[in-house]
Parts: C-alpha cells; sequence; structure tokens
C-alpha cells in the first residue's frame, strides 16, 4: 500500500481523524470485498488509508473530497491509476444518481466526518437506487440508533428511516487508538445494503418520515399525544394500533401502515371540503 508522507494538520471543521491502523484498515476493506468492475465511490479520502487498498483491488475508484488542501497529494499518491477519479466537492450536495447514470450501482465506502454523517446518510438513503451497498465507518451511538430494533432505547427516526431503505448489519468497534488525532469516543463499521424490493412500501415516503418525526416528537409521550392534530386515536385503533404506545414500540411495518392510512384520510378530507 502506497503512503506518502503528509505535512497536513487535520482539521475539526471537516471531521479529520485519519485511520492509521493496517489492521483494522484491512479488515474493513475485506469487510467491503472490493472487486474488479464494481463502481466504488469513496467520500473523503483524506490522506488515503483506505483508498490506496481500495484502488488496489479494484483498479478504478471515484472519490469525493471538501478539503482542496488534500487533492495534490491524493494525485500524487494515486498517479499510477488511470481510473482514480477525484471529485472536489461537497458529499452532501453531490448528485449520486447522476453519478450512476445508465451503469451499475454505486458501492458508496468512506470514514465519514463525524459532524455530517447522519444528514448525508439520509441524502443517500433518499437517492433512489443509485446506490447497491455503503460501508461507513461513524460513531458507535451513530451505528447503534442506525442497527437498533423497535422497543429498545436506541430506536428512533434514523432507525425507521434506514431500516425502511435498507438492510443494516453493525459489523465491528473500532477504538479511538486507531485515528490520527483520535476521536473522544468509539467508532463502529456500518454496513447498510437498500432492499431491492421494499418490505413495506409508503404510498408517500415524504409523508411517513414526516409522521415518524412527529411521533418521536417527544419519546416519553404516547401517540396520542404526539400525534394530536394530525393522526386520530380512531384512525390508529383502525390500524390495530393501541394509541398509549409510545413511538420507540412500534415497527418501520406499523409506521408505513399509519402513513398510507392517513394519506387515504387526508385525500378524502381534501375531496370531502372540494364538494363542501
Ligand atoms: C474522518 S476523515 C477520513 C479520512 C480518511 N478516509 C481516513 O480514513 O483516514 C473524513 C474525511 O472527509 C472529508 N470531508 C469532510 N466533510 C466532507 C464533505 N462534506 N464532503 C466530502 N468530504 C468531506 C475530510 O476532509 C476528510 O478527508
Amino acid at each position: 500500500m502506497s503512503q506518502v508522507p503528509q505535512q497536513h494538520r487535520a482539521r475539526k471543521r471537516f471531521g479529520q481523524n485519519f485511520l492509521r491502523d493496517l489492521g483494522i484498515i484491512s479488515r474493513i476493506v475485506r469487510s467491503i470485498g472490493p472487486r474488479e468492475g464494481d463502481r466504488l465511490v469513496e467520500i473523503g479520502p483524506g490522506q488515503g488509508a483506505l483508498t490506496g487498498p481500495l484502488l488496489e483491488a479494484a483498479g478504478a475508484l471515484e472519490v469525493i473530497e471538501l478539503d482542496r488542501d488534500l487533492i495534490p497529494g491524493l494525485r500524487v499518491q494515486f498517479f499510477n491509476y488511470p481510473e482514480f477519479v477525484i471529485h472536489e466537492g461537497d458529499a452532501l450536495k453531490f448528485d449520486f444518481a447522476a453519478l450512476k447514470g445508465d451503469g451499475p450501482a454505486l458501492r458508496v465506502v468512506g470514514n465519514l466526518p463525524y459532524n455530517i454523517s447522519t444528514p448525508l446518510i439520509v441524502h443517500l438513503l433518499t437517492a433512489g437506487n443509485a446506490v447497491a451497498d455503503m460501508h461507513f465507518m461513524l460513531q458507535k451511538e451513530v451505528v447503534e440508533r442506525l442497527a437498533a430494533q423497535p422497543g429498545g432505547t436506541d430506536w428512533g427516526r434514523l432507525s425507521v428511516m434506514a431500516q425502511y431503505y435498507c438492510q443494516v448489519d453493525q459489523l465491528f468497534i473500532v477504538p479511538p487508538e486507531a485515528f490520527v488525532p483520535r476521536p473522544k469516543v468509539d467508532s463502529a463499521i456500518v454496513r447498510l445494503t437498500p432492499h431491492t424490493t421494499l418490505p413495506h412500501v409508503a404510498d408517500d415516503p415524504v409523508l411517513l418520515f414526516e409522521l415518524v418525526k412527529l411521533a418521536f416528537g417527544q419519546r416519553r409521550k404516547t401517540l396520542r399525544n404526539n400525534f394530536k392534530g394530525r393522526v386520530s386515536p380512531e384512525t390508529l385503533e383502525t390500524l390495530g394500533i393501541d394509541p398509549t404506545r409510545r413511538p420507540q414500540t412500534l415497527t418501520v411495518a406499523e409506521y408505513v401502515a399509519i402513513a398510507n392510512q392517513v394519506a387515504v384520510d387526508d385525500a378524502a378530507g381534501a375531496e370531502g371540503s372540494d364538494k363542501g
């Protein structure tokens, strides 16, 4: 693996914690299992800790890096890979669907900047069928929320959204010592594999996530309270959902059922008012 001495000072505002532990790096790459022909995309290559072994395995890689001071180092380090492409810019604004185009779906990887990891995951989850799978290093606590099960304290908006779209697998924990500079918290590797067919289909996903946000407005309160003025207790009862339940006890299937019923009720209400 090529390593270039870098004079770069890690920047906190870019969430820069560079991976240094070769054992961890090779374990991450083995979990990804890159192969020739994969459309691999790395978010935040930094100083190339994962970039090198990914390129070696797949021969081609596109990276998205926001810190322009890191770009020259990457160009030098990987100059001998003709299929290494650098996109200089913000992954939060990056159009992954356009990058996929008519080609195979993207395999997205990254040791993500922790300050933007949640919006970035939401951006990718909603990128249609652009993504085949994602492997991310995240704060351990975020991975626990992504992979949580209904009924547990970690089950929340992010869990419902991730599991609506994906199979979520928590792979392994990475301690702070694996990075320079060391983060204050443990990290973990997660694999997100978008469902080829959604197990539960919301007629209107925007409405689904609006209702999930409302439901989790106050975790200690009941659905009846959190949904006040938007979803009636009668609607919940029609679906066999007890309005006195708390938001963290509902499954993805139950949230989807609520959203689909509310869509029907809203449409009936609109029709009624048109006639009135
Ligand atoms: C935690 S570091 C990981 C660096 C490298 N992959 C490693 O494992 O050592 C996060 C990387 O993401 C870059 N970055 C931060 N915000 C970004 C954004 N919005 N879009 C793309 N890259 C970003 C940082 O400059 C940095 O290189």
